[in-house]
Order: structure tokens, then sequence, then C-alpha cells
């Protein structure tokens, strides 16, 4: 059955809804970044640019580096925006845009999430790199989406119980990264961590200014929770939802984190776009 104009939205030259991007305008290999603005940074270190365009936050390049076919495109803030960019990421290379229908034979993209984020365990150092091993949501996204089979269902029961936050509506999904990008961005200068990922930056991440957040113990329980010896390292807010997508749309996903922030000793980068740019070469260095 062709899926319906109101659900598979393409514009009038035919490009993907929120996108504005044709199939022909995105690599196999995706950079995601938060900040529009990053896009450039990524992309100023390609030999050719072929591709530039964007819509809202939703801005993409896409080029050549060393031979290597690469698209970066910026999501914005959150995991409602990975919801409509991975989705339509996913449309544009397995559905046939001419007869509206899924194609036989599929193909798995592979994502590099460049973001930054803020460490809750003292000894993780400011300006430094973590790749998320595994990611919890308690953002609520992938709770849309039948996802049991390919959940870490016993990280993600485990913390459940540990926290018992589902009185305050608030029940985590847990994922892991690829394996094969996993070693492929690795190296000495990468710590391994569990991210966790939620639906705003103040109240949802245990800040306050002015408001107070409701769960007073929020960073307590997440920095002493341990799982098969390892610890909740960090906070941001696409990491959980882009491994959910990624695992169950076929797709390969690896979330690389610039430390900006330390919550346990309140300290913040000094130069956050030198540690962003220097993330930004490494990543760039080992996938092409
Ligand atoms: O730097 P980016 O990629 O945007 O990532 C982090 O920064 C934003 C908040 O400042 C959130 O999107 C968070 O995930
Ligand atoms: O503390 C931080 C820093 C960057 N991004 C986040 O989401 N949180």
């Amino acid at each position: 059955m062709p899926l319906a104009a109101s659900e598979l939205i393409l514009n009038s030259d035919g490009s993907i809804y929120h996108l504005n991007l044709l199939p022909e305008d995105i690599a196999e290999t995706i950079i995601t970044v938060g900040d529009p603005e990053r896009v450039h940074d990524v992309s100023k270190h390609f030999d050719v640019i072929e591709v530039k365009k964007g819509k809202r936050e939703f801005h993409t390049h896409t080029g050549i580096l060393n031979g290597k076919r690469i698209s970066v495109i910026s999501t914005g803030i959150g995991t409602d925006n990975i919801d409509i960019v991975f989705n339509e990421l996913d449309a544009l290379v397995n559905i046939d845009f001419g007869n509206r229908e899924e194609k036989d034979k599929k193909i798995a993209l592979n994502f590099i999430r460049i973001g930054t984020s803020g460490a809750i365990q003292p000894d993780i150092d400011i300006d430094s790199f973590l790749l998320s091993a595994h990611a919890i949501g308690l953002d609520g996204l992938m709770h849309f989406y039948n996802c049991s089979d390919e959940q870490n269902i016993t990280l993600a029961s485990k913390l459940n119980s540990y926290l018992g936050w589902q009185n305050r509506h608030i029940t985590a999904y847990a994922f892991d990264c690829d394996d094969l990008l996993k070693n492929k961005l690795n190296s000495n200068r990468i710590r391994f961590g569990t991210t966790v990922t939620n639906a705003g930056f103040y109240g949802p991440q245990g800040r306050g200014i002015r408001l107070s957040p409701a769960l007073k113990d929020f960073h307590q329980k997440l920095m002493a929770f341990n799982f098969q010896d390892k610890k909740v390292t960090n906070l941001e807010m696409e990491t959980a939802g882009i491994y959910g997508l990624a695992s169950i749309l076929g797709h390969r996903a690896v979330s690389m984190n610039a430390i900006l922030a330390n919550r346990a000793t309140g300290k913040f980068s000094k130069n956050p776009a030198r540690t962003v740019e220097q993330l930004i070469q490494y990543c760039l260095e080992k996938i092409s």
C-alpha cells in the first residue's frame, strides 16, 4: 500500500517535508550536530561541498573528505527533533518516493553525533571526549515505538526499579551504541560512558536558576547507580533517541560528547568552541 500524502509528506520539489532534502542529497555516513552553526564547522574541513540545503533548524551539507562522501545535519535540540530527523533520513534511503512504498533492499546508515554534554561524575575532566557506550532515555520518545527486542532491557529495568520515579511519570528506556562505530571512533583519548538523555536542560537535568527541580536527589541518585560496574557519566538531550531510532530502523549510531560542564564540581569549559572543534577534527580523522 502506498504511504498516504499525510504520512510521507513531500514538498513540491519532491523533497522530504522538514529536512527539505532529496534522496540523492545525503551520504551513507551522516554526522549529526545540535547547533546549525556547527554544520559549517564540520563541512569547512571537507575537500568539496556538493549540497547545502536547509529548512528551520535542519541544515545539511554533503561533501567529500579524503574520497569519502559525508553529510552533516543539524538536529536542533532534543529528542522531539531527533524523531523528525531520523524518520525522514531513513525515508530518504529506504522509501521509494516514486511509488511511496518501502524498498525491498534497505540501506543501513552510519550516524555519528558530535555534541556537547555535562558530566555528573567528579572525575570526568572538562574538555574531555566521551563516547556513549550506553544511553538511557528519561525523555519518553521511545515509548511511542515497539522496541523491546532492540532495547537494553536489563539496564532499563534495573534503573527503573532503582530510581522509583514512575510515580513521577518517568520511565527510563535504554539502548547501546553500535559496536563497529564504537571501535572506529575509539582511541586512548576517549572515555566510554553511560549517557542520560532528558527532555530539557534545566529541571530535567537537575538545574535550577529561579526554579528548583522537583526531584531534589536527581544527581545523587543517578551518580550512585551502578550497572555491571559502570556508572552514569553524563547528561545531554539527544543520544538515547538517536540510539533507539537507529536501532529499530536498522542503522548504526555512536554519540561523541565534548564534556563542557561538570555538574559535580560546578565547572564549565573556558573555551567550549575550541573543545568542540577538537572533537570535530578527531571524529573526521577517524571516519574519513
Ligand atoms: O551541543 P548539542 O549537540 O546541541 O548537544 C547538547 O547541547 C544542547 C544543550 O545546550 C543539547 O542539544 C544537548 O544535547
Ligand atoms: O550540562 C550540559 C552541557 C551541555 N549539554 C547539556 O545538555 N547539558
